[in-house]
């Protein structure tokens, strides 16, 4: 497929996201942060386990360590989790023992205690138990030396239970990402304003609350410029002032092509335009670019002010080129998970835009994944946005869907979920 659309002269989503990942060079500044605080970092430094995991063979069940396969055996001690047994085993000798403890020298399995019948000191079973059986085996997690993360991954829960599980303390990441965000238009008042005192036409700033909560769920510390009139003086302090103090600058609003619309003016001005213009509904009028300073730049996102444009565009294309600035290798940046459910609604779309609409998707009592739109899907309506959990992802040049049809869905993922 081309990249460019037959249709609009539009440039593909996904060409666009490739241009993003190429042209974007990671971090290289780090920290090293107290385990419990890492979760969603990404990892800078290798950490390699200092000791084998499990740390010894050990007992997978509460029940009965024994030496040997016999139909019964003497019952010589225990050996409990924390309190090894202190000695070793000869052919048909037992001990008790519980889930985690260390398997006695000479014990060579382990019968569950169900299976089991005491007498004095005598143990029968109702069945054998093979060699080995419910014996963890030191090392079979995690050998020492071993790297436990790879460098370039996100530290997500199970890396922290990982890493507590082998002692590690500290880790290594990438600094945080610092974002300067600000939105662009006249008629924009801060949250908190009385309905008494907005003017005719007046709407509440809701973009750069919204942004701002996604971008904190992702790690980033912000910098909130507020808003801005449409005035290209103005704008261009703004854009200064986010430049020289973020990595990245995300703005909302005046990206279009409205006679008031400076935000692409004041950025070819201050720096240059990677580009605008996408084949992506919502969002077309997304701007990328970089603003030069003293020591490097600072990347420019230019989001669309319409408020579903602005978080689609965030989440498909921010988002992606993020995770390659924070310093996540190629092979932990997935593409967002896809699947297929079936249509419960008509769809109208015209071929030309790759059209994400927001939708609700469930497993019906048949156990098919089904989807249906939630309301109007017109970039300003957020009603149905808030009620959705999923995007309905249509291809740039398909057209109208039909109830039945089965369709590709994209779940919320974080920051949207
Ligand atoms: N002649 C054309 N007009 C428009 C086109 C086009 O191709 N040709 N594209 C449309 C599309 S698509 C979009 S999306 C919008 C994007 O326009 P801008 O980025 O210039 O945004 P604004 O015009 O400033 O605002 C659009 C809309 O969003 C509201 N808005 C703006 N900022 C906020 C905010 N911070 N919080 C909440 N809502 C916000 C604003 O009031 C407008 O209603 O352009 C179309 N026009
Ligand atoms: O692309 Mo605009 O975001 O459709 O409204």
């Amino acid at each position: 497929m081309s990249d460019v659309c037959a249709q609009n002269g539009l440039r593909s989503v996904e060409t666009a996201k490739q241009m993003l990942i190429d042209s974007i060079q990671p971090i290289t500044a780090t920290e090293t942060i107290p385990l419990a605080q890492a979760c969603g970092r990404v990892l800078a430094e290798p950490v390699l386990a200092a000791l084998d995991l499990p740390p010894c063979d050990n007992s997978a069940m509460d029940g009965y360590a024994l030496c040997g396969d016999h139909q019964s055996y003497t019952l010589i001690g225990k050996s409990l989790a924390g309190h090894p047994f202190d000695g070793a085993l000869e052919p048909g000798q037992a001990t008790r023992i519980t889930t985690g403890a260390a398997v006695p020298a000479g014990a060579d399995r382990v019968q569950m205690q169900e299976n089991c019948s005491i007498e004095a000191d005598q143990l029968t079973m109702s069945r054998p138990a093979r060699p080995g059986e419910n014996i963890r085996r030191r090392g079979e997690d995690v050998h020492t030396g071993q790297s436990l993360v790879p460098v370039g991954a996100k530290i997500k829960v199970p890396h922290i239970a990982l890493l507590a599980g082998a002692g590690v303390a500290e880790i290594t990441v990438y600094r945080k990402l610092k974002a300067a965000l600000l939105s662009i238009g006249d008629e924009l008042k801060p949250i908190g304003t009385p309905v008494s005192e907005l003017g005719d036409g007046d709407i509440y700033d809701s973009n750069r609350i919204a942004l701002r909560a996604a971008l904190e769920q992702l790690g980033v510390e912000i910098l909130d410029l507020s808003c801005w009139p449409d005035q290209p003086e103005k704008i261009r302090e703004a854009f200064i002032e986010a430049r020289d103090n973020a990595d990245f600058v995300i703005t909302s609003g005046g990206v279009s092509v409205g006679e008031a619309d400076f935000t692409k003016t004041v950025l070819q001005e201050l720096g240059e335009i990677g580009f605008w213009k996408l084949a992506i509904k919502p969002g077309k009028p997304f701007a990328f670019g970089r603003l030069p300073k003293d020591k490097g730049e600072t990347l420019f996102f230019g989001l669309p002010g319409n408020p579903v444009s602005a978080i689609v565009t965030l989440d498909q294309l921010v988002v992606p080129a993020l995770e390659k600035l924070r310093g996540t290798s190629a092979e932990h940046r997935h593409p967002p998970l896809q699947t297929r459910a079936r249509l419960l609604n008509n769809i109208r779309k015209r071929p030309g835009r790759t059209d994400y609409q927001r939708g609700f998707t469930y497993c019906d009592s048949d156990g098919i994944q089904v989807v249906e739109t939630r309301g109007i899907q017109g970039s300003h309506i957020l009603s149905g946005f808030a009620g959705a959990n999923c995007f309905v992802v249509l291809s740039r040049e398909g057209g109208d869907c039909e109830t039945g049809d089965w369709v590709t869905i994209e779940p919320f993922n974080a920051p949207l979920k």
